[in-house]
C-alpha cells in the first residue's frame, strides 16, 4: 500500500453493524474502501457486497482476509466468533477494528492478548465507540482539566427499547454493561476492582425469565463508585446517560436536548430509538480514527488490554448476578505493550 492509496478493508459479519459499517466506509469515511466481506450467510454477504463496487463476497472469514487488496479487517460478527478472526488477522499481521466485545469471556480474551503480545506490537482497536461520542469526549476533556476535582461517583443509565429474542439475563451485563465497564475505566482512569449486581422485580414488559432491569455497582481502585441502571426493555427509547459527581461539581451528558419544540400547548423533543441513531457520529469518528491511524502505521483507541479488562469486569458481573453479593475482579498484570 502506498501512503496515499485508500485502505482496503475486509468486513467480517454483514449483519446490522457490519452492513452499517460497510455503508459508512463507502459513503462517509475518507481514505478507505471495502474490498471484501464475509458472512456465514452467503446471501447476506453477496447483498452487502453488491452495494459496493469491486467488493468480493465470502462465507469464510479467512478467505476474505486473503482476498486481493485487503490491508485491514473490521470484525462485526457476533462476539463468540471474534477470537478466530482476530487470530487469523494476527497471522497476516493485519490491523483490526474489532466490534465490542473483544471476546465474550476472560479465557478467550487472554488468548487474544497473548497472541498480540507474541506479535510484539499492537494491532487491534476495540469498538468501544462511546470514547468517540462528542458528549463523552467533552466529559472526558472536562475531567482531564481537573476543574471538578476528584471523581467520587459516576451514575450511568443505559436503556434499550426492547431486547432481541436471544438475549439472556447475563447478556445485560456482558453485551450491554460492557460499554459502561469501558466508559468507567476510560473516564475515571481507574481499574474496576469489584462488582455488585442488584435485581429489582423484573419489568412486566420483559420477556419471561429475563432479569430486566438490573442495577450494577462498580468499585474502582481510585476509590470511586460507578453505578449502572441497565434496562433493555424500557419500551420508549434508547437512552445512554452519565453524570459524574466530583468534589467540586458535577457534569452530565446524554439528555438529548439537541432539539426542543414548542407546539400545540406542549413542549418536548424526541428520543433516539436505537444505538445506530444515538451513536451515529461516534461510529463515524471511530472508523475514521481507525482508518487514519492505520494509514499512518499506528494503532490508537481502546486496546486489547481494554477489551480484556472489560471482559474481566463483565465476567465478575455475571457471577455477581448469578450468585448475589460482591465479586472482586481479578486482572492479570498489565503488559508494557499497553502502558
Ligand atoms: N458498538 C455498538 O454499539 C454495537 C456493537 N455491536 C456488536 O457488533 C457485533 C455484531 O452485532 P450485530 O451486527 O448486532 O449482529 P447481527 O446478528 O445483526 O450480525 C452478525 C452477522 O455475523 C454473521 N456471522 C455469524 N457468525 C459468523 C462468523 N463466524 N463469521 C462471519 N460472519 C458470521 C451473521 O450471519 C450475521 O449476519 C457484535 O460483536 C455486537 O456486540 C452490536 C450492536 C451495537
Ligand atoms: O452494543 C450494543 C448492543 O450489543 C447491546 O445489546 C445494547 O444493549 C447496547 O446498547 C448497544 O450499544
Amino acid at each position: 500500500m502506498t501512503e496515499r492509496a485508500p485502505l482496503g478493508v475486509a468486513v467480517i459479519g454483514t449483519g446490522r453493524m457490519g452492513a452499517d459499517h460497510v455503508r459508512r466506509i463507502h459513503e462517509v469515511t475518507s481514505g478507505a474502501r471495502v474490498v471484501a466481506v464475509a458472512d456465514v450467510d452467503a446471501e447476506r454477504a453477496k447483498a452487502v457486497a453488491a452495494r459496493v463496487g469491486g467488493c468480493t463476497a465470502h462465507t469464510d472469514p479467512a478467505a476474505a482476509l486473503a482476498a486481493d487488496g485487503v490491508d485491514a479487517v473490521l470484525i462485526a460478527s457476533p462476539g463468540p466468533a471474534h477470537e478466530a478472526t482476530l487470530l487469523a488477522a494476527f497471522e497476516r499481521d493485519l490491523p483490526v477494528l474489532c466490534e465490542k466485545p473483544l471476546t465474550p469471556d476472560v479465557a478467550s480474551a487472554l488468548r487474544v492478548l497473548d497472541a498480540e503480545l507474541r506479535l510484539g506490537h499492537r494491532r487491534v482497536q476495540v469498538g468501544f465507540m462511546r470514547r468517540y461520542d462528542p458528549e463523552y469526549a467533552k466529559l472526558k476533556a472536562l475531567l482531564t482539566t481537573g476543574q471538578l476535582g476528584r471523581p467520587l461517583m459516576l451514575h450511568n443509565r443505559h436503556r434499550n427499547v426492547a431486547s432481541p429474542p436471544f438475549f439472556t439475563s447475563s447478556m445485560l451485563i456482558s453485551d450491554s454493561v460492557a460499554h459502561e465497564a469501558d466508559a468507567t475505566r476510560w473516564l475515571l482512569g481507574h481499574e474496576i476492582t469489584a462488582v455488585t449486581v442488584l435485581r429489582p422485580t423484573p419489568s412486566a414488559n420483559a420477556p419471561d425469565g429475563l432479569r430486566d432491569p438490573q442495577f450494577v455497582v462498580f468499585e474502582t481502585d481510585g476509590g470511586a463508585l460507578s453505578d449502572v441502571e441497565i434496562f433493555v426493555n424500557c419500551g420508549f427509547g434508547y437512552q445512554v446517560q452519565a453524570e459524574i459527581v466530583c468534589e467540586r461539581g458535577t457534569a452530565r451528558i446524554g439528555d438529548g436536548h439537541a432539539l426542543v419544540t414548542h407546539m400545540a400547548g406542549r413542549w418536548g423533543g424526541t428520543i433516539a430509538q436505537d444505538w445506530t441513531e444515538r451513536f451515529e457520529t461516534a461510529y463515524d469518528r471511530e472508523i475514521q480514527a481507525w482508518v487514519d491511524a492505520t494509514r499512518r502505521g499506528e494503532v490508537t483507541g481502546p486496546s486489547v488490554w481494554d477489551g480484556y479488562a472489560a471482559a474481566a469486569v463483565c465476567e465478575a458481573g455475571v457471577r455477581a448476578l448469578e450468585d448475589g453479593g460482591r465479586i472482586e475482579v481479578e486482572l492479570a498484570e498489565k503488559p508494557a505493550l499497553y502502558a
